[in-house]
């Protein structure tokens, strides 16, 4: 444990400072949504329950990964609310990365729904519940030295600041897209903003249910304070390719 956490923070001191497919998605959210809580003091999940366990060292270092692959292991957290751009950004971002060389995957939360996260409905616990799970898998992806493209509303501060916690310093970087919910709702991509206002919809992030801006995101995607005007998902991700690049973390 203390070997873990002290080469953590050397790691931290020294390296770097949807798809709804709409056949199937309706009658599964409908449901999800009729079974939903709205209780966030309860969690149905038996969290930090297994006994009797240690932790297993590999000897194939993180460095030495990173090293193969000439670039650093990191994830890329897209937050907004439904219909900001993240997935459209991350999978744009995603395309510029292998025109560059470079190994990125997307973890995308319409996806993740459809398996890994496929018992977990809107409430505050299982939203929670849901970043828990993508932020591990996340820190994983990030581990073998992927760029991993995290692409889920994660609508709570405290939810994505505890992601930010278990990774190292520089290894996670929010991307907030600042997108007016007006703006969302007119691009209403699979109707949902549409059930939501006509009551078929409960608890929908920015309708009747809660999105925490973030305060210290690493990148803002924002209309242009300037000229008013919303730049395409290329420059978007264009922007955090040079974030990246600017950073350190796609190699040499
Ligand atoms: N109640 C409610 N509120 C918000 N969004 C809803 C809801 N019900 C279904 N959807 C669809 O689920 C997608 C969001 O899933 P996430 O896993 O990213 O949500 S969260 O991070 O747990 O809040 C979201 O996808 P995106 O539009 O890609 O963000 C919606 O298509
Ligand atoms: N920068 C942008 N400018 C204009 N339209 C965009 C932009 N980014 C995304 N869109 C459009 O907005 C809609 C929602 O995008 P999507 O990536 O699905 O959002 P999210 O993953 O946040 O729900 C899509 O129709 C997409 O084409």
């Amino acid at each position: 444990m203390a070997l873990r956490e002290s080469a953590k923070l050397f790691r931290g001191l020294s390296s770097f400072t949807s798809r709804w497919t709409a056949s199937s998605a309706p009658n599964q959210f409908f449901a999800a949504a009729a079974l939903q809580t709205r209780s966030s003091t309860t969690t149905a999940y038996d969290i930090g329950s297994s006994t009797n366990i240690k932790w297993h060292e590999g000897s194939v270092s993180r460095e030495a990964r990173e090293e193969m692959l000439n670039q650093k292991g990191c994830i890329l957290w897209f937050t907004g609310l439904s219909g900001s751009g993240k997935s459209t950004v991350a999978y744009t971002l995603e395309h510029a990365l292998k025109a560059e060389g470079k190994l990125a995957h997307v973890l995308d939360g319409d996806n993740i729904r459809h398996g890994l996260n496929n018992n977990l409905g809107f409430s505050a616990a299982d939203r929670e519940e849901n970043i828990r799970r993508i932020g591990e898998v996340s820190k994983l992806f990030s581990t073998c030295g992927v760029i991993t493209l995290v692409s889920f509303i994660s609508p709570y501060i405290k939810d994505r600041d505890a992601v930010r916690a278990k990774v190292d310093a520089g290894e996670f970087i929010e991307v907030y897209m600042k997108i007016p919910v007006s703006v969302c709702e007119d691009r209403d991509p699979k109707g949902l903003y549409k059930a939501a206002r006509a009551g078929k919809i409960k608890g929908f992030t920015g309708i009747d249910d809660p999105y925490e801006e973030p305060e210290n995101a690493e990148l803002v995607l924002e209309v242009s304070k300037e000229d008013g005007v919303l730049a395409p998902p290329e420059k978007m991700a264009g922007e955090i390719l040079q974030y990246l690049k600017t950073n350190g973390y796609l190699g040499k």
